[in-house]
């Protein structure tokens, strides 16, 4: 790639993290529990049974990494408000939970980082799942009166607001694959999650417009490209399939206002009627949001199983620590979808980035790996923008390495090293060449 690739004026440049991934402090200030701290504690979960208890200790060293990410030139910071530090216990508002993220939203204006609030970032408080958690129609309105809170808190000091970041990990990953937080394995009880995850988010855009505030709201998904492994048709039907699950289920009710056809009846056959969508449920989801925030990290290769479902092939080119295959042209096809398909709204990248077994050296990490992968995925979202696309920020995942969910921490995502012994914070060669970027406003 030759010649400096620059990106529009006022292109907003951050990166991202999550409550439970780099807060710690899991027991302060009245803090109660959430289902990935009993899911973290429940044997086998998570690798070497890593927890959150500690994390990044971002709880207490927050003025310490913003003044990092200011030194490193970052514009916005994306990060998730724990709603088991507002609401503890069923009917019981934490102010203190609150005035945690009063201190840091305040610290980020006072060194000029733009903050970005996702309302829920998968630590559902213990006693919602207690009730069934998210497949229980209820938790809708516990999101509300918890959004509603957070908008009477922060509303006129937070200007960007997610209502949920990735719905197809909430519902799916959560409650049908069973890898994370509560760990369960049943269709039917994802598609409630998933129906009841879109329903809050619907009706929290209502509430944001209600309130009366000047910001903007949109929702974060998961999204991907799946190629078929063959052109046979069913190696085309079973890549159609993932593409509903993992992309559609999701797209469709909140650009369109209905789920995929093909999709549902794919899963009525599996997993029953429809009987917990109500009548006007997908108008309340359909909301017209401010923004859509896209997460990417690689696409997907799937082939046909005996049963014509889905079935993933090995990615045949580079790889980072997760196995996921660098494939930077489809972030690119992606965009291009997004826009040709759904819409013309204001996409911002909230969630890219790679892991990598990183090393510190001499009191360095050297990680050209990472400068590659993010070079060659701002190249392909300049080409959509060139292309008339309207992107207009990216949020590197993620501002430090963190917990990884099951990967505990094992995987390295961060531009910044910590080193959980002693907590010191590394600056990666890649943190340094992204300040560059950014300083810049684009790649040469
Ligand atoms: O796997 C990397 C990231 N993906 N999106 C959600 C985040 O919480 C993850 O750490």
């Amino acid at each position: 790639m030759n010649g400096e690739l620059r990106f529009p004026e006022g292109f907003l440049w951050g990166t991202a993290t999550a409550a439970y991934q780099v807060e710690g402090a899991a027991q302060e200030d009245g803090r109660g529990p959430s289902i990935w701290d009993t899911f973290a504690k429940t044997p086998g979960k998570v690798l070497n049974g890593d927890t959150g208890d500690v994390a990044c200790d971002h709880y207490h060293r927050y003025p310490e990494d913003v003044r990092l990410m200011k030194e490193l030139g970052m514009q916005a910071y994306r990060f998730s408000i724990a709603w088991p530090r507002i609401f503890p216990e069923k009917g019981r508002y934490n102010p203190k939970g609150t005035d945690f993220y009063k201190r840091l939203v305040d610290t980020l204006h006072q060194h000029g980082i733009l903050p970005v609030a996702t309302i829920y970032h998968w630590d559902l408080p213990q006693w919602i799942q207690d009730e069934g958690g998210w497949a229980n129609r209820r938790s809708v309105d516990y999101f509300v009166e918890y959004a509603n809170t957070l908008f009477r808190e922060l509303g006129d000091v937070v200007p960007l607001w997610i209502t949920h970041n990735e719905p197809w990990c909430v519902s799916f990953l959560s409650h049908w694959l069973g890898q994370h937080a509560p760990g369960h394995r049943d269709l039917r009880e994802a598609l409630q999650v998933a129906h009841h995850v879109l329903l809050s988010h619907g009706r929290t855009v209502q509430a944001y417009r209600e309130a009366g505030l000047s910001g903007r709201i949109g929702i974060t998904l998961n999204l991907t490209v799946v190629d078929a492994a063959s052109e046979d048709p069913a190696d085309l039907r079973a890549a159609q399939i993932s593409d509903g699950n993992a992309n559609r289920w999701f797209l469709d009710p909140i650009f369109r206002g209905s789920y995929p056809a093909d999709m549902v009846e794919i899963y009525t056959e599996q997993a029953g009627p429809f009987d917990f969508v109500h009548a006007d449920d997908l108008d309340i989801i359909r909301r017209p949001i401010d923004f859509l925030g896209v997460n990417y990290y690689t696409r997907s290769v799937v082939r046909a199983g005996e049963d014509g479902m889905p079935k993933p092939v090995p990615p045949a080119g580079p790889v980072t620590d997760m196995g996921w295959e660098v494939h930077p042209e489809s972030l690119y096809r992606l965009l291009t979808r997004l826009r040709r398909e759904y819409t013309g709204l204001p996409l911002y990248i909230t969630e890219n980035g790679a892991a990598y077994p990183d090393r510190v050296v001499d009191g360095r990490v050297d990680d050209p790996e990472r400068i590659a992968y993010l070079r060659d995925h701002f190249a392909a979202a300049h080409r959509f923008i060139q292309e008339g696309g309207n992107l207009q920020g990216y949020f590197v995942w993620s501002f430090m390495d963190n917990f990884e969910w099951a990967f505990g921490y094992s995987k390295r995502f961060g531009l910044v090293y910590v080193d959980y012994a002693t907590q010191t914070r590394i600056p990666k060669a890649s943190a340094l060449w992204y300040r560059d970027v950014i300083a810049a406003n684009g790649i040469r």
